[in-house]
This record gives structure tokens, C-alpha cells and sequence, in this order.
């Protein structure tokens, strides 16, 4: 049980925010199934990409990680072996399903298993489209949990309409794809992040994005030797956002902040509610935007989210819940039903936990609706259950707590996301 900081009276400073969790995973992947050695800059430490790590040292590849710094001798797409033991993801659902994705093309039998929240998570939703790629996967409720066991064999590539709006989906399809015969091409009701599809290039691959369809040919290697400087995960970034919006008298900047387009969707929201971003040191130079941003306490006012945006801020979801408490009248949440198969239902977990902190929050099918007009919060027992994001965000409400104090169950999630998350914090508190 972890005491949290209440009330505090500004946060002043700044803060270097860690790698991006989706491009550290896609690094070391993509590194890994190259051809020569590729070095990795600003890698996130969390548990989740050193998951993706320890999987591709049991695939025979040799990978030397000092800190953030990552060096991979890639293998090429036909260089991997068959594992001697299980792959564990441990609580990475990126790892698992994009680990199928490039598994379903190789000659050899492996296993993926994870933790408790990864053998609940649906991965159906992978396994069917690569099933209908010729893959020949198995596992508990027909190879929807973990773990799964894959037996590789020739891919075929198809054209698809993938009902969900998924970066792991569409990421674990163009592994497979790349093993395959013919044009994969994936259709999605709404444009997912698109780190995959940048990366490919940066490998030397062709691959085509025209709206929220890609298409990538079979049969293509990717050619390593190349340096990756991984921006600042703007999810990560999303907490010391909502935390300088909300405590007064704040002004912060965030370092390097990763600006991809596909991921902007919490900087809108709160633009939306009235506040203003600034930007200083912009890069665009790279596949992958950044700049460092400035925050400070701002009015804000409630608005409805839903639609197209939804992919581009889906974690953000629960730090966006805590900022509607502080926002003048009502916010809604809807076409949100991803958050119920995340590292825990995120609608349910949001709802309770803030609801024990005194915020007018209800639960709804799609989402949830937050009565603002700065609900005073009071002390209470909260709990992460497990789940990093929830844990972060109940550190950020905890700052603006006046009376009583908070104490966090198992805070030790964080470290899944951002292992110096309570460094950073108590460095912006004077
Ligand atoms: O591809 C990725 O790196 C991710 C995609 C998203 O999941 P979905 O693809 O399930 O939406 C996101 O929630 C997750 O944190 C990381
Ligand atoms: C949902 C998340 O990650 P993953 O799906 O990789 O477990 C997350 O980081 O919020």
C-alpha cells in the first residue's frame, strides 16, 4: 500500500518524458526480424518492452540493453529459432498479439503466455483473421486466451475489414503479412496508430496507407543497420498534462513528447475543453514527429467524446475521466467499449475508483458520464487493481485531494509504463 502526495499547491518544472511503449515494442520487433544491427535510442525501461525483449532473446536473438540505450543484432526474417521454453509476455497485450502475428509465419512451434489480465484478454480478435491467413494457432476457448500455441505454416495474404479500430490487430496482420504470398490489405472502421506502418518504411519496406486502409506486399525482408531515436510516450505525457491543467497555480514542460498524428487525440480534448498547449523545439525530421510541450492550470468546461478520435486516445481515457471532475458542467464519454478488455475494464475500474474519491462519475454501455464543476475529492483506500494507467491516475487525483489521505493498492503497476512515474511526480512538487 502505497501513501500518495495530497494536496498540493503547484507544480513548477520539467520533466523528460520516458520512450514511447508502443515504439520501444515495435523497435526491438521490427530490429530483431531485420538484417544487421540496429541501435535503439530513448528505449522505455518498463516491464511490458523488456517483455518484448526477453521474447526475442528465447527467438536466438542477441540483444544488449544498458538503460535506455538497445542494441540489436537482427537475424532477418528467417533467422529466428524455435524457443526451447514458453514465451512470456508477462502484462503485454502489444507483445502477445503482435508476437502471433509474426509467429503464425515461422517454420517451428511456439507457446505465448502471459499474466493474470493477459490470459483474460480477448485475442480472437487476431487469431481469426491470421486463421484465415492459413495460420494454425491453439488455445483455451478457441485460441481467444492464453496461452496460445502456434504452429507455423504458409501465409497467404487477404483482404480484410477488421471490425475493431486496432494498432495490435493491424500491426500482428502485417507481421504475418510480410511471411505471405500476395497484397495484404486491412480495412478499419477507424484510423489506428500507425507506428507500424513507419516503421516498416524506415526498414525498407513498401507499404501504402491511404486513409484507414493499408496494403503491404508479401515476401519482403527489411533491411536493418539503422538508428531508431524513440520520442516521449505522449500517453505517459498525458498524466503530467491532466496533473499541470488541474493543480493551480502550474506550469510545466514535458520533454521530446512524441506528436505522431494517430496518438494526438488527448491534446484536442483538452484544447476542446479550453485549454491551450504550447509547443517549443519542434522535430518533424524523423518518421516520428515530437516537440517539447508546455502546460499550465487552466478553465476548462465539459464536453462529448466519441467517434473517430477514440483510437487516438484510447489510454488516455482514465487521466481524461479525472480532468471532467475539474471541468465546469458535464462530459461524456461514449463509443469507449475497448476500455473493458484492457489491463482491466477501464469504464469499471475509472468509475469505481473515483466514485471512492467523491467524483460524480456513472458508468454508461459505451463509456461513462462526469458531472464536473469541481466536485470537492476526499480521501479514500484506492486500488490500481493491476492495472498502470489507473494507478497513474489516481496519483494525479491524489494531488488535488485536500482533506484526508489516499492510499493506493498496488501501485507497483506503474512500473509496467513508466518506471519513474513517482521520480518525475515529486520532482515538479516544490
Ligand atoms: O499497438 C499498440 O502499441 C497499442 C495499441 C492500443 O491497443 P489496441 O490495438 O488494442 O487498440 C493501445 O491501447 C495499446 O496500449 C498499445
Ligand atoms: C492497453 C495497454 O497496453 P497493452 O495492450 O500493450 O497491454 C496500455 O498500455 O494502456
Amino acid at each position: 500500500m502505497k501513501e500518495l502526495v495530497t494536496n498540493v499547491k503547484n507544480l513548477r518544472g520539467e520533466i523528460d518524458i520516458p520512450g514511447d511503449k508502443s515504439i520501444s515494442h515495435r523497435a526491438v520487433m521490427f530490429s530483431s526480424i531485420a538484417t544487421g544491427t540496429t541501435t535503439v535510442e530513448n528505449f522505455l525501461e518498463g516491464e511490458d518492452c523488456l517483455s518484448t525483449i526477453h521474447c526475442f532473446r528465447k527467438l536466438g536473438v542477441e540483444i544488449d540493453q544498458k538503460g535506455t540505450e538497445v542494441t540489436v543484432h537482427g537475424k532477418g526474417l528467417k533467422g529466428l529459432v524455435e524457443p526451447t521454453e514458453v514465451l512470456d509476455v508477462g502484462n503485454s497485450g502489444t507483445t502477445a498479439r503482435l508476437m502471433m502475428g509474426l509467429l503464425a509465419g515461422q517454420p517451428f512451434h511456439s507457446v505465448v503466455v502471459g499474466d493474470e489480465s493477459i490470459a483474460k484478454r480477448p485475442m480472437k480478435r487476431v487469431t481469426d483473421p491470421l486463421r484465415k491467413m492459413g495460420a494454425n494457432i491453439h488455445g483455451r476457448a478457441d485460441a481467444n486466451y492464453t496461452p496460445i500455441s502456434i504452429s507455423g505454416s504458409d501465409i497467404s495474404n487477404i483482404e480484410f475489414h477488421s471490425p475493431v479500430a486496432s494498432a495490435q490487430v493491424k500491426s500482428a496482420l502485417l507481421l504475418a503479412a510480410l511471411q505471405g504470398e500476395g497484397e495484404m490489405v486491412i480495412h478499419e472502421p477507424a484510423k489506428s496508430r500507425d507506428h507500424t506502418e513507419r516503421m516498416l518504411q524506415a526498414f525498407g519496406c513498401e507499404i501504402e496507407e491511404t486513409g484507414n486502409t493499408v496494403r503491404l506486399k508479401g515476401n519482403q525482408t527489411l533491411t536493418g543497420g539503422i538508428h531508431i531515436t524513440v520520442p516521449g510516450d505522449i500517453s505517459s505525457a498525458a498524466f503530467f498534462i491532466v496533473a499541470a491543467l488541474i493543480v493551480p497555480n502550474s506550469k510545466i514542460t514535458l520533454k521530446k513528447v512524441g506528436l505522431n498524428k494517430t496518438r494526438t487525440g488527448i491534446i484536442d480534448v483538452v484544447e476542446q475543453m479550453g485549454a491551450t498547449v504550447f509547443y517549443e523545439n519542434k522535430n518533424v525530421e524523423g518518421p516520428e514527429p515530437y516537440a517539447d510541450l508546455i502546460v499550465e492550470t487552466s478553465e476548462l468546461h465539459g464536453i462529448v467524446i466519441g467517434g473517430e478520435i477514440m483510437p487516438r486516445l484510447i489510454d488516455e481515457i482514465p487521466i481524461i475521466a479525472l480532468l471532467a471532475t475539474r471541468a465546469k458542467g458535464t462530459t461524456v464519454i461514449k463509443d469507449a467499449e475497448e476500455l473493458k478488455v484492457k489491463e482491466t475494464n477501464r469504464i469499471r475500474t475509472v468509475v469505481s475508483e473515483l466514485t471512492k474519491l467523491g467524483a460524480n462519475i456513472t458508468e454508461t454501455d459505451d463509456g461513462m458520464v462526469i458531472v464536473g464543476n469541481n466536485t470537492p475529492l476526499h480521501g479514500a483506500e484506492v486500488n490500481s487493481y493491476g492495472d498502470h494507467r489507473i494507478g497513474m491516475m489516481l496519483a494525479v487525483a491524489a494531488l488535488i485531494v485536500e482533506e484526508g489521505e489516499v492510499l493506493l493498492q498496488n501501485s507497483e503497476a506503474i512500473s509496467v509504463s513508466y518506471p519513474n512515474f513517482f521520480d518525475h511526480l515529486s520532482n515538479l512538487i516544490s
